[in-house]
């Protein structure tokens, strides 16, 4: 065999291997051009083309991981892996999949023209994980700092029953803790009354419930905590007497010292890179979690869909840099406007969501109103221009977790539109008149499929 020929069979073998290999393989140009894919990947892709074509990775990509070309351009070695199993969330992507779909992406940099990017159905290794995360963190609340907790009986509503030592030393609360909800241990905003027997409940049912985030003490200064409830075994009424229910235990821990390294991994797997907001998947997470509970025990949740006006206009003048400002801005203000337990995302280039758990729809639009004017009366300073902006809201909310976030989200996103029909910088509410009405154009794509 010549080298020409040892060259095609090589080249033919490749072929092969990339047709017949189990997980989706592309190759493509530095600036994401698709040179070659394999059925797998167009199979994964397809669901999220905007025009039908899948002539750029990138594009294809755009509504799952916006950050995709930002990474590729400032990834400066000359080969090397861009990013490593990055999970893409998907949630209308496929028509007839109820569960939100997750695809795993490796991008590789081959050379100073080459990317390959390997695509993977991760849906159900994805749910694993996360169990194993709760049990890691279970063995890690158990294993570490034993001396330093304050153990809280709770009476079946979450009330606390006695006031010992431990709380004292942990929380400063005096006896006065005693028949107060356990939330006094929680910043203000950070749990709603539901949320609270939503934990008792989980707690029942998986035996343990375990979350970690800012606690408070009696005199309002703020701590990083764990918070482990854990059912106890009913205790036998004395006779004649009413059954006193399940009560629980509750062991909170300051774990300050470890917050830096936990908020950094929070960071790295459910934080948005330039806004610091929570990502696409922490908001598709949160999302589910939360209706699913509210599927159990109806409670009303809305969705809010932001989307910045004109701003290709904003990018075009200002350039992209400018354009970032103006998102890094609007962050800001959607921190500033929303309750710590409402869930802030950037789930698409300019697109945010805000989850507000046990919110309706009035309560919810006058939220948004209240974000829409915050904006319009602001102004962006970058490198000597002055910019002014608005943005456009729809806001959807179900009564119960019946239709989960994709209808949740569709909602909010086909009331966004109507907002922008209506001119721009205006809130608008979903209403069933819209429920055959297109959506915006980000969730558009994702439908599209
Ligand atoms: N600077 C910057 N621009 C982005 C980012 N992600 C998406 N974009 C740009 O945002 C623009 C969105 O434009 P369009 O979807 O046409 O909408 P628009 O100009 O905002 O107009 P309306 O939404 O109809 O008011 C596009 O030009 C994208 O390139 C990002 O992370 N940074």
């Amino acid at each position: 065999m010549d080298d020409t020929e040892q060259l095609r069979a090589e080249h033919e073998a490749l072929i092969q291997f990339l047709y017949l290999a189990p997980v989706g393989l592309v190759q493509a140009d530095i600036d994401g051009g698709i040179v070659m894919m394999n059925p797998i990947s167009a199979q994964l892709l397809m669901p999220l083309s905007r025009d039908g074509g899948l002539d750029n990775l990138f594009t294809a990509l755009e509504s799952v991981a916006p950050e995709l070309r930002h990474l590729c351009s400032g990834y400066a070695k000359a080969a090397g892996k861009i990013c490593d199993g990055l999970h893409l969330h998907l949630n209308a992507g496929l028509p007839g999949k109820k569960a939100p779909q997750i695809l795993s992406l490796t991008l590789l940099k081959l050379d100073a023209r080459r990317l390959m990017a390997v695509l993977d159905d991760v849906t159900v290794q994805v749910r694993r994980e996360r169990q194993l995360r709760q049990n890691d963190a279970w063995l890690n609340a158990i294993l570490t700092g034993i001396t330093d907790y304050a153990l809280v009986g709770l009476d079946a509503q979450g009330g606390i029953l006695e006031w010992n030592e431990s709380i004292g030393r942990v929380t400063g609360y005096g006896a006065d803790a005693v028949g107060k909800p356990y939330s006094i241990f929680y910043p203000p905003d950070a749990m709603t009354p539901e949320h609270l027997l939503d934990r008792l409940r989980d707690a029942g049912k998986d035996g343990w419930n375990l979350d970690e985030g800012k606690r408070t003490r009696a005199d309002g200064s703020g701590f990083w905590g764990s918070a482990m409830i854990a059912p106890l075994p009913e205790r036998e009424p004395p006779c004649g007497a009413a059954p006193e229910g399940p009560a629980y235990c509750l062991i909170l821990r300051d774990i300050t010292d470890k917050r830096e390294s936990s908020e950094r991994r929070r960071r790295e797997a459910f934080g948005d890179y330039l806004t610091g907001l929570a990502n696409r998947r922490a908001f598709f997470e949160a999302a589910e979690q939360e209706l699913q509970r509210s599927n159990a025990v109806p409670r009303p949740t809305a969705v809010i869909a932001i989307d910045a006006d004109h701003f290709k206009a904003i990018n075009d003048r200002h350039g992209h840099p400018g354009g970032d400002c103006v998102l890094q801005h609007l962050a800001a203000i959607l921190g500033e406007t929303f309750r710590e337990v409402d869930v802030v995302a950037r789930i698409g280039g300019e697109e945010f969501a805000v989850l507000l758990p046990s919110t309706d729809l009035p309560r919810a639009a006058v939220v948004a109103e209240r974000l829409r004017s915050a904006v319009a009366s602001e102004v962006v300073d970058f490198e000597g221009a002055r910019i002014r902006y608005t943005v456009s809201a729809g806001v959807a909310s179900l009564a119960d977790g019946e239709g989960g976030i994709d209808l949740l989200l569709k909602r909010a996103d086909q009331a966004l539109y109507a907002a922008k029909r209506a001119g721009r910088n205006r809130v608008e509410r979903w209403r069933p008149e819209l429920a055959g009405a297109p959506v915006h154009q980000a969730q558009g794509d994702r439908d599209a499929a």
